[in-house]
């Protein structure tokens, strides 16, 4: 059983390996983590009609999200309130009704219970149909046309809960014209702890060159000159943020189309030289210089995106070494269609199911999610050491900075909140206001 206070070491930039194999501290998670925070949803513009729908999961519960009449979105666990079948078996579509097929339950968009097959003859009329309706999801709320959810009614509002990271999603969420998901996601597996995917995409550049020699020699994408650790990216090339929820990102500056294959990054640079100077017009030199570079990122718990390689994954838990990848290609709204396509194709390429990033990536998540089986290697420390000590803030853009292209700033800021969060007693108690997580960061050292 591990020992809460042995899982994060804030101050020296460590965690414990058994933070990815304790079946006890995953239970934990489910509780605190996957139970009070925000989690992805789908984007609004999946379900724009009324009845429309999508099923979707928060950890590991299934959801139903519904387009309202009324325009709004609900959410509810996937769950017949009778003898627990799913109630709807589909991925998406528009219905005004779902209807359970074990006995024939029906529940109208909203969520009532709505028909119960021979309810006068065989229940005498005893069902108290308010307390049998679909279990709503407490709280839906949407961020640049994100939909996110939260089974928290007390839970802080969403923009409270990404607060400083807004600043760098309104780059591609906002500054580029807003973008769009493109298709149904792709679906896998992987045998890994949901943290290992989500802490790579948080902060990890420095693996780029090295896991991914081969995929970037054949790319000959904007990345290939890193390709076997040939180079580092030259001193101010980039950044690593954190703030204070555990999102976190990394910056690459003006690489862009970062690993996408040649042909289409040069499109892309082409096309968003057409966009960029109304961009620093309208919302300055720096968030412009941002929309061309490249952005690898985690909001916390389990979402993950590259702005560039314009791909956004969430990794679903199933158990503390499974997860359900599912893998979109995001891209500006106002993309021409065929190079949406090319986009489309050089996302499932490189990190969709079968994509050779993708699966250069799969192999060091697995291991190191399974190693600590061991168990004498689950008593190891992780190092997230890089850059310690040298973390600042700065007037221009908000959140803890390493000001270094590779760096491991956004972990410690990550798994800082995740401390904090698995002890939290409830969101009662939570301090907006309090500053002190930047010092704790800035102060943090080997
Ligand atoms: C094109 C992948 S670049 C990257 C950088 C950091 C984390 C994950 C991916
Ligand atoms: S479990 Fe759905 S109607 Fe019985
Ligand atoms: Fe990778």
């Amino acid at each position: 059983m591990y020992a809460m206070d042995d899982l994060i070491d804030t101050k020296r930039g460590l965690q414990s390996a058994s933070m990815f194999i304790d079946p006890h501290l995953y239970e934990v998670e489910m509780e605190k983590i996957f139970g009070r925070c925000w989690l992805f949803l789908t984007h609004e513009s999946a379900i724009p009609n009324y009845g429309d729908f999508v099923t979707a999961k928060m950890g590991e519960d299934e959801v139903l999200v519904v387009r309202q009449a009324d325009g709004t979105v609900k959410a509810f666990l996937n769950v017949c309130r009778h003898r627990g079948a799913r109630v709807c078996p589909v991925e998406a579509g528009n219905r005004r009704a779902f209807v359970c097929s074990y006995h024939g339950w029906s529940y109208a968009a909203d969520g009532s219970l709505a028909t119960v097959p021979f309810e006068k003859e065989l229940y005498g009329g005893k069902i108290d149909r308010c307390a049998h309706g679909l279990k709503e999801v407490a709280k839906v709320d949407s961020y640049r046309g994100f939909l996110f959810g939260n089974f928290d009614p007390g839970a802080i509002s969403l923009e409270d809960y990404l607060g400083d990271v807004r600043w760098y999603l309104d780059i591609w969420m906002e500054a580029s014209g807003g973008v769009e998901l493109i298709g149904a996601p792709a679906r896998s597996i992987v045998h890994c702890n949901w943290k290992a995917p989500t802490e790579n995409f948080v902060g990890d550049a420095y693996h780029v060159g090295w896991t991914h020699a081969s995929s970037l020699a054949v790319s000959r994408s904007m990345f290939s000159p890193m390709s076997g650790n040939q180079r580092l990216p030259p001193a101010g090339a980039g950044a690593q943020i954190a703030t204070r929820f555990g999102h976190g990102l990394g910056i690459l500056y003006d690489v862009n189309p970062g690993g996408q294959p040649a042909q289409t990054a040069e499109k892309i640079l082409a096309w968003q030289a057409t966009k960029k100077g109304k961009i620093a017009e309208k919302y300055g030199e720096l968030k412009a210089r941002f929309y061309g570079s490249h952005l690898n990122g985690s909001l916390f718990p389990n979402v993950s995106y590259l702005w560039g390689t314009n791909t956004f994954k969430i990794w679903q838990p199933r158990g503390p070494s499974e997860t359900e990848v599912w893998t979109w290609a995001i891209a500006e709204k106002d993309t021409p269609e065929d190079l949406k396509r090319d986009i489309y194709n050089g996302v499932h390429g490189t990190f969709g199911t079968a994509g050779y990033w993708e699966a250069d990536d799969n192999d060091n998540m697995e291991s190191a999610s399974l190693l600590p089986t061991g168990w004498q290697s689950r008593k190891l420390r992780l190092n997230a050491q890089m850059g310690i000590g040298n973390d600042t803030v700065m007037d221009e853009m908000p959140g803890v900075i390493g000001q270094a292209a590779i760096g491991e700033t956004s972990y410690r800021g990550y798994y800082r909140f995740y401390d904090e969060i698995l002890k939290l007693p409830s969101w009662d108690a939570f301090d907006l206001n309090d500053e002190g997580w930047k010092q704790q960061l800035i102060d943090a050292d080997c």
